[in-house]
């Protein structure tokens, strides 16, 4: 679906409350599914991709209720799952796919998963090594590198494993694996990646334990049911920050966004190139939230590597149209796992915003940006990919030019109301 912006000497002005937080409600599912008794979850986000983790969820027998943003999750604990008469569809979702694997891999029964032509590119290996260390049989293609592939769950044994990346997804994977063991599993991570699964854990009545950087889990706990409270996503909400920094005269507040320090990254930027954002923690009892204030201001460039990369990994889209605004040269490294995502996220944001006149390099881990540039039109493409294209939308504000994107429906995978919520705020 192509979509065209003509946007003319724009301001923006507002509240939102972004939905909800992907990688929470990927979760929130997973341990309603798994825990014993009914778990409530508010500010659902249901986006495609969290739609695909309900969907395999309710194939393997787990009873699902959806009523708007609210969902309803009868589980029957680890026991509970059966095996499914059907292929569990990830769609596009890294997400589901690698923390299913750690779940499938400990349940005595076979799956079979398969996904979009974008999940089929994306690398598994980094999964189903381990998780065959552990015990599970998985096979397929290029030595389980990639879907489909087929899970023969069955007893697995405790693992002491240095992730050989600092991936969410991975350490989550062995974390639900680690669960279904009877001793202790030792996760090491080479830089903190965000804590949702260790945060639900607790919340819904386990333990884990972090000493440094080494986790360790203890097999063999049971869950019961909770009430959560899905925070709004705040790599959602980084669309808006950045607008709200650059649109000249603008200001937005965010509210109702999680501000789990493992997610911040994107707070530290905007800080340090010297943009103009107010942050208000709320006191909760789950996972950190608030509201989020940006003010149009002038701002410099600013290097962005190391630990920093895993707080803001999926932000640098974003981050890098920032840097086209502000005045330098921006250097992004460390990043190289953005050649793994939904597309190859350092060709097509050097690709595309190139297209709109931004002076911007890829480089093997991440990308130089030169500013500031004034953007033009132009016709640019999503690639499949739902942070290029509301990126995209996004630059499509600095212009007074036509931006015509091409593939916009990938938008629906974390962001469906999107185009709304920033129509909503344009003056
Ligand atoms: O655990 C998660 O929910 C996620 C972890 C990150 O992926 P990696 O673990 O591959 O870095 C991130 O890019 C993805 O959008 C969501
Ligand atoms: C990389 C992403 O998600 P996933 O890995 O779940 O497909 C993302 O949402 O930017």
């Amino acid at each position: 679906m192509i979509k065209t912006l003509d946007y003319k000497d724009v301001k923006l002005s507002g509240n939102i409350r972004v939905p909800g937080d992907k990688s929470i409600s990927h979760r929130s599912v997973m341990f309603g599914a798994l825990a014993n008794g009914t778990t409530t979850v508010t500010g659902f986000l249901k986006g495609d991709d969290c739609l695909s983790t309900i969907d395999c969820f309710r194939k393997m027998g787990v009873t699902i209720e959806e009523n708007g943003d609210t969902i309803v999750i009868h589980g029957k604990g680890f026991e509970g799952l059966r095996e499914p008469e059907e292929i569990l569809n990830v769609g596009n979702s890294g997400t589901t796919t690698r923390l299913l694997l750690g779940i499938l891999a400990g349940l005595p029964f076979h799956t079979v998963i398969i996904g979009d032509e974008s999940i089929a590119k994306r690398p598994m290996k980094r999964v189903t090594d381990p998780l065959r260390k552990m015990g599970a049989a998985i096979d397929g293609r290029e030595d389980s590198q990639y879907t489909p592939l087929a899970v023969r769950g069955g007893t697995l044994s405790n693992i002491h494993y240095t992730l050989p990346y600092a991936s969410a997804q991975l350490k989550s994977a062995l974390i639900f694996a680690g669960l279904h063991t009877e001793g202790v599993t030792t996760i090491v991570e080479p830089e903190k990646t965000r804590d949702h699964t260790e945060q639900m854990i607790k919340q819904f009545g386990g333990t884990i334990e972090r000493s440094g950087n080494e986790i360790y889990v203890k097999g063999s706990q049971s869950f019961v049911g909770q009430t959560i409270d899905v925070p709004g996503d705040i790599s959602s909400a980084a669309f808006f920050l950045v607008a709200g920094a650059v649109v000249k005269k603008s200001k937005l507040l965010l509210h109702h966004v999680g501000l789990n320090p493992t997610r911040t990254g994107i707070i530290d930027v905007l800080l340090n190139m010297g943009a103009d954002v107010v942050v208000e923690k709320e006191s909760t009892q789950g996972e950190p939230l608030g509201k989020v204030t940006i003010s149009e201001k002038e701002l410099t460039a600013t290097q962005i590597g190391g630990a920093l990369i895993p707080r803001l990994i999926d932000e640098i889209p974003i981050i890098a149209l920032l840097a086209t605004q502000a005045q330098g040269t921006t250097v992004i490294k460390d990043a190289e796992e953005l050649k793994v995502k939904e597309t190859n996220r350092i060709d097509a944001v050097a690709g595309e915003l190139a297209k709109l006149g931004a002076n911007i390099e890829p480089t093997d881990d991440g990308l130089l940006i030169h500013g500031p540039t004034k953007l033009h039109g132009g016709q640019v493409d999503s690639r499949g990919d739902h942070r290029i294209g509301m990126m995209l939308a996004v630059a499509a504000l600095l212009t007074d030019e036509v931006v015509t994107i091409e593939g916009v429906e990938a938008i629906g995978v974390s962001y469906p109301q999107f185009f709304s919520d920033l129509e909503s705020v344009i003056l």
